[in-house]
């Protein structure tokens, strides 16, 4: 394969991965590119890059085009804009490749010249690209995050989703990794790099977990020796950090094919839990569990950082759905602790109505039921972590540090 032809074979990778995302509405990480290897990775890196800058490039393609071109060829010229300003390829390339995508098809071949005339008159125009406003969050997360967080924080936040995520691993104790930083919360930092070549990976040293996300077990304190009850458990990063602490855990999760990566996830790392495959609004134990984690499902639009494709996924209507899914597992996950015990709930997204609004209905409709506020400082967290029932995390924290996903996560109880 000559230079050129790979390129476009990777051009392509990423248009097909662009229409299972805008087309498909499938999560990017379960597209398939059809290339391998490094290419692979690269077209995964430019369809989420693309992702990221789509609300400027389309700003910009508006100025210069009358009518909406087909969705194909609107890609095609989504992925050059993008690849021009934002990852220093050179136009000329560029737009030649952007021109033979356009005649690989047939429903495209005959806008060839179009993609041609748009792109070279926007290529050059750097200083226009630099005047569009940064690239912002659709308006049914923007209103609500507005509201909840004030406009300069929503910024800062669209900000943060912008500069992206480091690569984050929970060790195993006492697991250091050559060239990491120690963050105060125990995470190991790196920049990035292709996680299977890290050394410790194969022998399971660690894994792949925000810093955020590592914290709802820690909250639980010393569970080594209890029994523990993980709640909506798959991929399993939270089983793993409880099985690694000496807890006996079970991993339940309503989804058989997600249960077989906390499977591989615990073979990769040599660690121990019961798996259980089961609704948790249906399930019922033997006997009360010492501790349990809710990681509940929601919007997760705390992890947009790292999944620029969130927001061209989910809109209002799933968080109405998600919303009412959360309350019912906080009432059935209360049932699932002995009285007293600690019940964790926590969920990686953006909304107070997926975390502190859910956390003061339960106490509403709980009588007795209380909510411990973790203290920040205690875990190496700025003072604006703090909330009234919990933990409330946002990803413009630690902005020098590299930013963190947005969470909440609380630790309720009932009476002894
Ligand atoms: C946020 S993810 C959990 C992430 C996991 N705790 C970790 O740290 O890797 C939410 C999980 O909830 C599961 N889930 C959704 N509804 C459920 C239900 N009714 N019962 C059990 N699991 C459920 C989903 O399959 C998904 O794996």
């Amino acid at each position: 394969m000559t230079d050129i032809s790979q390129s476009l074979a990777t051009r392509a990778g990423v248009l097909r991965l662009l229409a299972h995302v805008l087309r498909d509405g499938r999560m990017l990480g379960d597209g398939a590119s059809g290339l391998d290897g490094a290419a692979a990775a690269r077209a995964l890196r430019l369809a989420g890059l693309t992702l990221r800058h789509m609300g400027r490039a389309d700003a910009l393609l508006a100025g210069r085009m009358q009518r909406q071109p087909a969705t194909r060829v609107r890609d095609i010229l989504r992925l050059a804009l993008t690849e021009v300003f934002e990852d220093g390829a050179a136009p000329h390339g560029v737009v030649n490749d952007a021109v033979a995508l356009a005649r690989m098809s047939p429903r495209t071949a005959k806008q060839a010249g179009l993609v041609n005339a748009v792109l070279r008159g926007l290529v050059d125009d750097r200083a226009a690209w630099d005047a569009l406003p940064p690239p912002s969050l659709p308006p049914w997360l923007r209103k609500p995050l507005a509201k909840a967080w004030t406009r300069p924080r929503l910024e800062a936040i669209e900000a943060a989703h912008l500069r992206g995520a480091p690569l984050d691993l929970t060790p195993k104790p006492g697991v250091t990794v050559d060239g990491a930083e120690v963050l105060p919360t125990g995470t190991l930092r790196l920049p990035g790099g292709q996680v299977s070549a890290l050394p410790g990976y194969s022998e399971g040293d660690w894994w792949v977990q925000d810093a955020a996300a590592a914290l709802p077990v820690r909250l639980l304190g010393e569970v080594r020796g209890l029994r523990v009850l993980d709640l909506c458990a798959a991929p399993g990063g939270k089983t793993m950090q409880l099985a690694a602490a000496g807890a006996k855990v079970t991993a339940l999760d309503v989804s058989a094919r997600r249960l077989e990566r906390v499977a591989q996830n615990l073979a990769r790392t040599g660690l121990e839990a019961e798996i259980v495959e089961a609704d948790a609004l249906d399930w019922a134990p033997d006997a009360a569990f010492d501790a349990v984690l809710l990681d509940a499902p929601c919007t997760a639009t705390g992890t947009i950082r790292r999944h620029p494709d969130l927001p061209h996924l989910r809109d209002a209507r799933d968080v109405e759905a998600l919303t009412a899914l959360q309350y019912r597992l906080i009432d059935r996950a209360l049932t699932f602790a002995r009285p007293g015990a600690p019940v964790v709930f926590c969920t990686c997204s953006l909304l107070p109505v997926e975390g502190e609004h859910q956390v003061t209905a339960a106490l509403g409709r709980h009588p007795g039921l209380t909510a411990e506020a973790p203290e920040p400082a205690d875990f190496g967290l700025p003072p604006l972590a703090v909330s009234p029932h919990g933990l409330r995390l946002l990803p413009d924290l630690w902005a020098e540090r590299g930013g963190i996903d947005g969470f909440y996560m609380a630790v309720l109880r009932t009476p002894a």
